[in-house]
């Protein structure tokens, strides 16, 4: 599915597709133009409501600061933006992004205020070519007690125990039919893969389809959907976004064709136990459900399991190859616990993914935190509001910026160091205290988390308890999606029992593995109780 790298694309999380589209869209003059024409415009910057904003500055006419936002986000430190300014004005200041005046947050306290606020206060705000690829009933466009319902319904199922059983089993039977054709003599690109079983495992918790012809054909317009996320808004025969939208038709007609196959099943409402997100959206008895939203919300759906699913365990994979001590620990737990499953003579079973694997939960939380998945959220505010004395005009955007804030040193030491053992101390994973903040938070705190965590559990515990790897070079790129710039690639060595894997980087296009000595075994290598490293190749660079 991922042909090329750069095929990647963002819905879920649409603030950094915002800037990249809104700056090259003639859109922008449009909306702003009409901004300025707007009568709230004209309040906007009377002199009384100027003065109560906070500091910082607009920009240029049209473009705001919109170029320097971008050239940052290109760099391995997009949150140098926010730096610059966060010196000059703190933590929250005002400025002019992605088409609108915008009040950015890099606060804590402020960004949690603001994630909690109802649909009074704040609703999401997106780029209009955005809004129209995603459809008017998209849950990440509506607002009020439908919004509040589906992420309920949504919610719930995601969280429930047979659908992480469902998950864990096909998540196992994906990885195996991709591992196994895993061989020695090339590399194997993470990313590629994980967006391959991701995407699967989702679209069988959606619509319950397996794979197939159908799979096949909703891969291949999913691919050509998402470009036009991140294209030229202009919607002619021939461009990236007519394409897109062609795509989009052709999807639609399969997901209809499937929700109402299952309508007419379930008349007399027979339907005892909900099998996928279709059937629970159906079961639900409120009219507005209407089989053009649960179609909308499934394509919507289906982006976590091609974007930041994959990424967030190709970040993983990624973090691991550089920190030799946080996999040896990590590979360690996870021999243990298939070792102690094969004497019990026992399969693995999702609770034993959730609660038997510590570290490596630490592992995927930290990768959460400097990987920033999804940089932000953008809000716009339906009336004036003050929160810790910052003063939000109505109509403003509002940016809570969570890189800064995951990387920040005041909150996290060595914040650039990825240390996945500062976790056993800090246990405030939820995101209630603003500090930490991957999956956003308040009433559209992300229903997918536990799943999302799930399935990386699953992938690394395979990856890890079956091979032993050498990363090639490749290097993270920020913007505007988080991903690898080479899709992760890296030589594989079956493993046998009891070794455990030494990572090094590999220039050459040979398998490294076939001319490396393996020195150590996974009793060699010990943690004293801070973390620190006692073992000859452990975590100093982290400490030193
Ligand atoms: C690493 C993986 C993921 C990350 C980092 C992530 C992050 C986020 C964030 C930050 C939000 C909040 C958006 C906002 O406040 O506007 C969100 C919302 C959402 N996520 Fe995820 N997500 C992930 C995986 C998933 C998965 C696997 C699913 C579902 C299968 C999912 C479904 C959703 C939905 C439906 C919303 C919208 C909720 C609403 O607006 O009510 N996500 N996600």
């Amino acid at each position: 599915m991922d042909s090329s790298s750069n095929s990647t694309s963002l819905i879920h999380l649409l603030a950094s597709a915002a800037a990249a589209i809104v700056v090259l869209s003639a859109s922008a003059i449009f909306f702003y133009r009409r901004l300025l024409k707007n009568s709230t415009t004209t309040n906007l910057f009377s002199s009384y409501r100027r003065n109560r904003l906070p500091l910082g500055n607009l920009g240029w006419p049209f473009l705001g600061e919109t170029l320097d936002f971008i050239s940052c986000a290109y760099s391995d430190r997009p949150e140098t933006f926010m730096d610059k300014r966060r010196l000059l004005y703190g933590k929250v200041f005002k400025s002019h992004i992605f088409g609108s005046p915008t009040i950015v947050s890099t606060d804590a306290e402020v960004s949690r205020s603001i994630l909690q606020s109802d649909a009074k206060t704040f609703v999401p705000s997106y780029p209009r070519s955005l809004t129209e690829l995603m459809g008017k009933s998209s849950i990440l466009l509506i607002n009020g007690s439908l919004q509040r319902r589906i992420h309920g319904l949504i919610g719930a199922f995601l969280k429930s125990p047979h659908l992480k059983a469902q998950i864990t089993s096909d998540m196992q039977k994906y990885i195996q039919q991709s591992m196994i054709k895993w061989t020695e003599d090339r590399p194997v690109y993470i990313q590629h893969e994980t967006k391959q079983i991701a995407f699967q495992v989702l679209v069988k918790a959606l619509i319950s389809l397996d794979i197939g012809d159908d799979m096949e054909f909703l891969k291949k317009q999913f691919q050509e959907f998402i470009a036009g996320l991140m294209s030229f808004p202009i919607n002619l025969p021939g461009t990236t976004l007519y394409r897109s939208l062609q795509a989009k038709k052709r999807m639609v007609k399969l997901i209809h064709k499937i929700i109402q196959t299952k309508r007419s099943s379930n008349m007399d409402g027979s339907m005892s136990f909900p099998e996928d997100v279709v059937d629970v959206l159906l079961k639900d008895a409120n009219p507005q459900l209407t089989n053009d939203l649960i179609c909308d919300n499934i394509i919507d759906l289906m982006i976590p399991g091609e974007d930041s699913v994959p990424v967030l365990i190709t970040l993983a994979v990624k973090y691991l190859s550089d920190c030799p001590a946080a996999l040896r620990q990590l590979t360690e737990e996870n021999l243990r616990l298939k070792r102690l499953k094969e004497k019990l003579g026992e399969p693995l079973c999702w609770s034993d993914y959730l609660l038997s694997l510590p570290f490596t939960q630490d592992v995927i939380t930290e990768t959460l935190r400097m990987g920033n998945i999804i940089i932000g959220v953008m809000r716009k505010a339906m009336k004036d509001v003050e929160i810790k004395g910052v003063f939000i005009p109505k109509g403003w955007c509002v940016f809570t910026y969570f890189r800064s804030i995951h990387l920040d040193d005041n909150l996290y030491d060595s914040p650039y160091q990825f240390f996945p053992w500062r976790w056993q101390k800090e246990k405030d994973t939820s995101g209630n205290g603003g500090n930490f903040t991957p999956f956003g938070g308040g009433q559209r705190l992300c229903p997918g988390l536990d799943l999302a965590r799930l399935e990386a559990l699953i992938f690394l515990h395979h990856f890890v308890t079956h091979f032993r790897w050498v990363a090639e070079e490749d290097s993270i790129i920020n913007f505007p999606t988080v991903r690898l710039r080479r899709r992760m690639p890296v030589w594989v060595k079956r493993r046998r029992d009891d070794d455990v894997s030494i990572i090094s980087t590999n220039n050459s296009n040979k398998n490294p593995m076939s001319s490396m000595v393996v020195t150590g075994s996974i009793y060699d290598y010990r943690l004293d109780t801070t973390g620190q490293s006692t073992g000859q190749n452990g975590n100093k660079r982290i400490y030193s």
